[in-house]
């Protein structure tokens, strides 16, 4: 479980995070979405105590995480790969990780085998490629078994087989009771992976919500001869509508508009269902930005 609750921060005067609540629960994946400076890093090194809040408490299966005592063995984290020993080999790293939780029998062939980096062991983790290295960081946050994994960017560098073999790891330790938080630039990975989503932009949650929910939200383009009229039809019945020059954006799936429109007569010039868009329809269209 993690809990963040009215998080605010600011540095420098400047606000990053206003408000920001997040709520992951176990047994299921949650995908922490925005775009460059939104907030993300920051809102995870809260969590994980690397930053304090200005006000607002975060916590971990009930505790903030610095007076959690054994913090590998509630938490594993990957926030940034480059925080790996790199003059030293992935075993090294991971034999470190370990004595640091006090594990003391851990089969490192077996944890190294099960990220698929089964005779790699003894490289230097300076030679490893950036999949490798986010492989590495991935066993290192499973090594102390949590029950909650902390992922900023965990597919990035990931080759396609790499990415589904992270999102089949991510699944079944969901499916085992376990709470994942990880964020992602990836929309349509994050659309196949986690349960649910949360949308910050410039520090404040814009939008959260099951997967389901939030990438149904499909819209429809509509035109007619009466613009104005069934404009205002649309809005009497509680649809969203947004108007974009001579045509009008509806929040609401092609048939509940053109219902509208005969219920009122009003003769259409074009109606157009904005459905795969899903994720990225509604990312671009909460963070404003245009499609390039
Ligand atoms: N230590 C710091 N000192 C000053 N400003 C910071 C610091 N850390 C983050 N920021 C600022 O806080 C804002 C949020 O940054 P953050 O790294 O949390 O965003 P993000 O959503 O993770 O972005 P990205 O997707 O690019 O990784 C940015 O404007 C960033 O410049």
């Amino acid at each position: 479980m993690i809990e963040v609750e009215h998080v605010t921060k600011t540095y420098r005067g400047r606000r990053v995070l206003t408000d920001v609540d997040l709520t992951c629960v176990p047994g299921t994946i949650t995908g922490f979405l925005g775009p460059n400076g939104a907030g993300k890093s920051t809102t995870m090194r809260i969590v994980v105590g690397l930053t304090r809040p200005d006000s607002g408490t975060a916590r971990v299966c009930g505790t903030p995480f610095r007076e959690l005592r054994n913090p590998g063995r509630v938490v594993g984290i990957q926030l940034d790969s480059r925080a790996l020993a790199s003059a030293r080999t992935g075993r090294e790293n991971l034999l470190l990780a370990a004595r640091t939780m006090g594990l003391a029998q851990v089969d490192l062939d077996e944890v190294l085998g099960r990220v698929g980096l089964a005779g790699h062991g003894d490289r230097r983790v300076a030679d490893y490629s950036l999949g490798m290295r986010q492989r590495l960081g991935i066993a290192q946050a499973l090594l102390g078994e949590p029950e909650v994994l902390i992922l900023d960017e965990p597919a990035n560098g990931l080759d396609p087989a790499g990415i589904v073999w992270m999102r089949t790891i991510l699944r079944r330790f969901a499916d085992d009771g376990g709470t994942v938080l990880l964020s992602s630039h990836l929309l349509h990975e994050v659309e196949r992976t986690a349960d649910h989503l949360v949308l910050v932009n410039e520090g404040v949650v814009a939008a959260s919500g099951p997967t389901r929910e939030l990438t149904a939200s499909g819209s429809t383009r509509v035109s007619a001869r009466e613009l104005d009229r069934l404009h205002q039809a649309l809005a009497e019945r509680g649809l969203t509508v947004r108007r974009d020059d001579d045509v009008l954006v509806v929040d609401a799936q092609t048939a509940a508009v053109s219902r509208v429109a005969l219920d009122e007569r009003v003769e259409l010039t074009e109606l157009t269902q904005h459905a795969g868009g899903g994720l990225e329809e509604l990312f671009l269209r909460i963070t404003g930005e245009e499609a390039a």
